[in-house]
């Protein structure tokens, strides 16, 4: 039997503000899917819990330090590339200016989503927030 492809940790924060606008920001240059917008964070390294992970790459990448990451939902993607476990988070709490420390684009959003592209493995959680939000129609631009 095949030991089939190996899967990549994944650990995304979905910040979210008082008014429901959630954060998204673009993948930065050099990075497959650059200049996608997707929700913030990147890949567990070994050792790490999500949490741990979702806190470091979020200082990493915005300067923030974030308070509660609260497990939401766990989505499989199968790409080309790799195949990634999501494991997505939602963030309420956070502390410190953002700073877009690789040189990333950041935006407050609501539904339908106005930036574009969106990265494929974003597409489900416009689906739960629209869900969650009673959204009927599209959730980003094609
Ligand atoms: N951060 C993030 N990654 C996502 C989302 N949706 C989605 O399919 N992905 C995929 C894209 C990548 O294959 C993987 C994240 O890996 P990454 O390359 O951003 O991770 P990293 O910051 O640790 O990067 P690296 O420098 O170690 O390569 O998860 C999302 O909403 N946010």
């Amino acid at each position: 039997m095949s030991a089939g492809r190996p899967i990549t940790e994944v650990a995304v924060g979905v910040l979210v503000r008082p008014d429901g606008q959630f954060l998204l920001t673009t993948r930065p240059e050099g990075k497959v899917y650059a200049g996608y917008w997707e929700f913030p964070g990147g890949k567990v390294e070994a050792g790490e819990t999500v949490e741990q992970a979702l806190a470091r790459e979020l200082r990493e990448e915005l300067g923030i330090e974030i308070g509660a990451a609260l497990p939401w939902k766990v989505e499989m993607f199968d790409y080309p590339h790799a195949l990634v476990r999501l494991n997505f988070c939602k963030v309420f709490d956070w502390s410190g200016d953002f700073q877009m420390l690789e040189g990333q684009q950041m935006a407050w959003a609501d539904l339908p989503v106005q930036v574009r592209p969106v990265l494929p493995g974003t597409v489900p959680v416009l689906n739960w927030f629209a869900e969650e939000r009673g959204h009927a129609g599209p959730t980003h631009l094609d």
